[in-house]
């Protein structure tokens, strides 16, 4: 919208003004509401305002400002208006709409994704009490009172129920001054099952933040030179660290507790107990104490030179080439020119490690956000964001829908990694591409960069470097002593059939030799559980899952056999329900029984398992990952999670258990997938010298990946695969759009398929493969049936066709026997 708008708004003329209200919603459109007079003057693009639709209550956020009234019917009122400054800058509506068009998605359904808890309201909500508020309620009105008193006492109420408290048809300013005053928040499904981890920390007392105060303090207390010692330790490692935890610095004084609780009572140290999530105050200064490597020099410079040509630039830099390194010299920068920074991370998973990296160097300027921080922190990063004070912010996906206000970079690091497209809910959206758009609306100055970073681009990537859409900026060399680990092949069809599984012999000398060494092994294998499956010795049954066309994982801890795609679990079978057979013979071997067979092969170890049931409980990743950076684990049994990103120091070997698990998969991408699994978790080992090791075991030994994984030779894979890319019709050549639809009866799914792709043929035919049901054609007692489209690369060609889609759907939707299938749109699916 354009600021004429505005200000023919506030001529003073009082024309009739209207209002397109996104709503988070799955719509098809978004609809128009009437702004009455005495709102006419705060209205703006950004703003909350309270609306009903259907019956219902909703916050919606006004999308644009509109003079005209609709022809076809006369728009409702809007109720109340909720915010006196703007949620949003306009960046952000346009990337919404941006997403929606793209990703096949409503703006409502965006919205859900973009905004936190706090800031959405329907009828619907739940509110619950803040436990930590102290019912101090002096700065409260009188409705506000009302209501919070109910909530002290209920601790949760749903929005209806305080409407019908207050007695009052506008509920939602009052609802919204109580979430500010942190009396309450909007309850979330998804937080409930999050446990936040907390520590202690230690800071000096805010009266020796003065210099002069803190001097005359260590020259005075003599009496209890420990307790000096310990305080000069502290001083030490907040000056180094930015923060220090009681334990970290109980250990490296060699303190006992005792002393630490003197300087406590004292008031000279105080403890405090925060979640190890939470915005901290640290000083906004920067503290860079290293200095690149001529190569990191290079790849630096020329990285700013292309963003003089090129917006976006692809970084190619071997596995602990220092990337981190670099990405920090260059938010350096940027900051410098007061700019903001998102730094994104394919996994929340990987924000702990990386956090404590970068605070070092960025104090308070930087923050994390993703789903998981409680909506009160979430609302307050928004906040900061939104008027520029947080220049630094590392997060996963969903950091993108933050309101920046002067973006200069993005930084997607491991650019690569399939986690970066969220799968389900809608809006499905690609976390990388998207950032390249949402970049492109920063154009004060140019637009605001790009740098995509990875050991193994992903090969849609690296063609757009090759055909010099991108920058390419290549750093092949380890930082500092560190050379890429050797990587030797063990054929397993060569072994003696009662050595074969899991561990082979050569890899069990490996480990031995490495553990002798006081050094770390990873050891990979790509599936959870303890059996992947169980048959029937005498009749070959094999147990499945009720919903799903799926077989039963065995999962030894819990005696259960689960599926791993809705969840159930069953009783473990004795039984044979087919033949009655007592025989059943396990299939294969999972991460939980490889770590039970390496802590018996390996009596003297400390061995962890990290794969997604043992991060579900008390062990969560970042503990795990801090135990093992502290040696305190030497052997680390896991899935893909052990794979990305994470530096340790002291991993000399690496074994890859079943690698033909991973080149034997009916997808495009199988080669590349491959590669960069094998070329990653390779990457974990020997990132402090010259002697990694990494141990492949496999059958089919003469597969070309193989090949290109010894060698570390991306540019290679990238060859090989590109030319079977184009040969089949695959992107980068085409855009895919994926449809499928889904119904508890296989004939209506496969009808509405039919139809759909009926009404798309004339213009689309060449273009069409399916439909068909997929290889695993039902999942949570719901049949598939798949469609997908190969299209050129053709915007005018593209946008007609998801216009067609979208119409389809529409008729499927409104003919009552196929409006209960799910058709769910895909575009450019990983
Ligand atoms: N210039 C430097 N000065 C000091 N230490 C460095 C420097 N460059 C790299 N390092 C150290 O080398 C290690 C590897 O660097 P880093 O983790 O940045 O690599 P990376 O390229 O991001 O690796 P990967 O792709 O495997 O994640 C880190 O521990 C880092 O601190
Ligand atoms: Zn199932």
């Amino acid at each position: 919208m354009n600021n004429n708008e505005v200000e023919n708004r506030n001529d003073g003329s009082g024309g009739t003004l209207y209002a397109e209200i996104i709503i988070p919603l799955a719509l098809p459109q978004t609809y128009t509401w009437l702004i009455p007079s005495q709102f006419q003057q705060s209205a703006k693009p950004g703003i909350r305002v309270e609306v009903q639709l259907r019956n219902k209550r909703y916050s919606g956020i006004i999308k644009k400002l509109i003079h005209q009234k609709p022809n076809d019917f006369q728009p409702k009122p809007i109720l109340n208006i909720l915010d006196d400054e703007p949620l949003l800058h306009q960046q952000q509506l346009q990337l919404w709409q941006w997403i929606a068009e793209y990703y096949m998605c409503s703006e409502g359904e965006v919205m859900q994704a973009a905004m936190p808890a706090n800031l959405k309201l329907s009828s619907e909500t739940i509110l619950v009490w803040n436990d930590e508020h102290n019912e101090d309620f002096t700065n409260l009105n009188d409705k506000e009172y009302i209501v919070a008193e109910a909530l002290s006492i209920k601790k949760e109420l749903k929005l209806s129920k305080v409407q019908q408290l207050l007695d009052a048809s506008y509920v939602y300013p009052v609802i919204k001054k109580l979430i500010e005053k942190d009396v309450c928040h909007v309850w979330e499904e998804l937080k409930e099952k999050y446990k936040e981890k907390t520590e202690t920390y230690i800071v000096l007392h805010p009266q020796y933040h003065d210099e002069e105060k803190l001097a005359a303090l260590l020259n005075t207390s003599t009496r209890a030179p420990k307790q000096m010692e310990l305080l000069l330790s502290y001083l030490h490692l907040i000056k180094e660290d930015g923060e220090v935890t009681q334990s970290s610095l109980l250990k490296k004084s060699n303190a006992a507790a005792a002393q630490l609780k003197g300087l406590v009572d004292k008031n000279i140290l105080l403890a405090e107990k925060r979640s190890i999530n939470r915005i901290r105050s640290l000083p906004k200064d920067i503290h860079i104490d290293f200095t690149l490597s001529p190569a990191q020099q290079t790849a630096l410079n020329e990285i700013n030179d292309s963003f003089k040509e090129k917006n976006v630039c692809l970084l190619h830099g071997a596995t602990a080439s220092g990337k981190t390194q670099i990405y920090i010299k260059l938010i350096e920068q940027y900051i410098q020119q007061g700019k903001q920074v998102l730094y994104m991370l394919p996994e929340i998973a990987l924000t702990a490690q990386v956090i404590r990296r970068l605070q070092k160097h960025f104090g308070g300027y930087i923050a994390v956000y993703h789903s998981k921080f409680n909506a009160n922190e979430r609302v307050e990063i928004w906040n900061r964001i939104k008027n520029g004070e947080l220049k630094v912010l590392l997060g996963a996906r969903s950091a993108l829908f933050l309101p920046f206000k002067d973006l200069g970079l993005i930084i997607a690091d491991e650019e690569h990694d399939a986690s970066y497209k969220q799968q389900d809910p809608a809006p499905r959206y690609h976390a990388r591409d998207t950032a390249i758009y949402y970049a492109s609306l920063f154009n004060a100055g140019g637009s605001a960069k790009v740098l995509l970073g990875s050991a193994t681009p992903s090969v849609e990537s690296y063609f757009n470097a090759q055909t010099k859409k991108y920058a390419l900026v290549e750093l092949k060399e380890r930082y500092g002593n560190a050379v890429l680990p050797s990587i030797e092949i063990i054929d397993l069809t060569k072994i003696a059939s009662k050595d074969r599984v899991p561990v082979s012999p050569q890899l069990k000398e490996a480990i031995d030799e490495t553990l002798a060494q006081h050094k770390q092994v990873l050891l990979f294998q790509n599936r959870r559980g303890y059996t992947p499956y169980m048959v029937c010795n005498v009749c070959g049954w094999i147990p499945q899952c009720k919903n799903c066309d799926v077989t039963l994982t065995y999962h030894k801890a819990k005696n259960k056999m689960i599926c791993h795609y809705c969840g159930t679990e069953y009783p473990v079978l004795y039984t044979c329900p087919q033949c009655g057979s007592h025989d059943f013979k396990q299939k294969n071997f999972g991460t939980e029984k490889l770590e039970e067979l390496v802590v018996e092969t390996f009596p003297a170890a400390k061995v962890a398992r990290m794969d997604y049931d043992t991060m579900k409980g008390k062990n969560n990743h970042d503990t795990l990952i801090k135990l093992f950076e502290q040696q305190k684990i030497n052997l680390l049994v896991g899935t893909q999670m052990i794979v990305k990103g994470l530096d340790f120091e002291h991993v000399n070997l690496v074994g890859i258990l079943d690698a033909d698990s991973l080149l034997y998969f009916a997808d495009f991408r199988v080669n590349e997938r491959a590669f960069q699994l094998m070329e990653q978790v390779s990457g974990r080992a020997g990132r402090k010298d010259d002697n990694g090791k990494v141990l492949i075991q496999v059958r089919n030994t003469h597969h070309p990946v193989l090949k290109f994984v010894k060698e570390h030779d991306y540019k290679a894979l990238y060859d090989f695969d590109i030319q079977s890319r184009q040969f089949y019709h695959y992107p980068p050549f085409t855009r895919l759009i994926h449809f499928s639809f889904r119904h508890k009866e296989n004939h209506i799914a496969e009808e509405a398929a039919n139809i759909f792709t009926a009404g798309i043929k004339k213009d689309f035919e060449p273009y069409i493969t399916g439909p068909a049901q997929p290889v695993i054609n039902r999942l949570r007692n719901k049949y598939i049936w798949d469609l997908l489209l190969k299209l050129p690369r053709n915007s005018e060609l593209i946008n007609k066709c998801k216009m067609q889609a979208e119409q389809q759907i529409a008729i499927l939707k409104f003919n009552k026997r196929y409006s209960s299938v799910d058709i769910v749109p895909d575009v450019d699916p990983v």
